[in-house]
């Protein structure tokens, strides 16, 4: 365990690394300087994270979701995000969660992997992948039911309904079509887990994630007043919409 956590950490400074040398690529070509790396068009991926990808998770959601902290805060909230990601929480038998990512890949599907298949660190695959993938984009699929409306008492959960959360994208990588990848592979994961909706919250002010979901035929939900749901914790005074759809299986296959 202690093992993973530290080749974890040194995955973690690995791509810190290729991430300052990606902006620095980026901030070249901005300027019309010399362009010392060759540009690239990469192709994007959606797949489960792995332990690999675990600080680019945590810089994503945290880019996404806190943009306006400065340093030393926001390094703060990464460290605690990449923590709590490592660490999870366990599911509960009968419930699957899977963290998808988003990735540019430059360099083919040819990857090595070390690691066995079942092996789970906190949400993330144990699967460490010698290529050099960058994270643009993340989503949470689950089958917990934790913040679906119930019908009847809080502890009695909905089943067959999946939910998704944490959709985030780089403010760079935005408008490209990846948070549509990202929630069509959710679609499609949740059908294989034998789910027939799938569901979300979205802040009412959120106008442009909104328009994505009713745009990916995402339906707002009126929840009887007197159904009951555990409204997030870190967001208590928010509104939020309930959203739902139906899965085809035709189609999301
Ligand atoms: C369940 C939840 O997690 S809700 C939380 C959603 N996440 C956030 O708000 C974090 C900050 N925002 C983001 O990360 C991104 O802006 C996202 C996730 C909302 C959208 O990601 P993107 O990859 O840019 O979306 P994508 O390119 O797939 O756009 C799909 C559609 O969404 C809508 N959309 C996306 N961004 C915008 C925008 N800024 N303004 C208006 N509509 C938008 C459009 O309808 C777009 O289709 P179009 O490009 O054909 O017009």
């Amino acid at each position: 365990m202690f093992g993973a956590i530290f080749c974890a950490i040194k995955f973690m400074m690995d791509v810190m690394v290729s991430s300052w040398i990606r902006e620095l690529n980026g901030a070249c070509r901005a300027s019309q300087a010399v362009d010392l790396f060759p540009s690239i068009c990469p192709e994007i991926i959606v797949r489960d994270a792995r332990v690999e990808d675990c600080w680019e998770v945590a810089d994503t959601h945290c880019s996404s979701f806190f943009p306006n902290y400065t340093f030393p805060i926001d390094l703060v909230l990464r460290i605690d995000r990449f923590i709590a990601l490592l660490s999870g929480f366990s599911v509960p038998p009968g419930s699957r969660r899977t963290c998808l990512v988003a990735v540019t890949d430059a360099s083919g599907t040819d990857n090595l992997y070390i690691g066995s298949k079942d092996f789970k660190i906190g949400i993330f695959d144990g699967k460490f992948n010698l290529s050099r993938e960058s994270v643009a984009g993340i989503l949470t699929v689950d089958t917990l039911a934790d913040y679906l409306p119930r019908k009847g008492p809080l502890r009695q959960k909905r089943t067959g309904i999946a939910y998704i959360s944490n959709v985030a994208v780089r403010n760079a990588d935005r408008r490209k079509g990846i948070a549509k990848l990202l929630i069509a592979k959710a679609e499609a994961r949740a059908l294989s887990w034998g789910c027939r909706s799938i569901a979300l919250h979205c802040d009412v002010n959120n106008a442009a994630a909104t328009r994505l979901y009713k745009g990916q035929g995402f339906k707002v939900i009126k929840v009887p007043d007197n159904s009951r749901w555990p409204q997030p914790k870190i967001a208590p005074n928010l509104q939020f919409y309930f959203m739902m759809k139906l899965l085809n299986s035709k189609v999301n296959i």
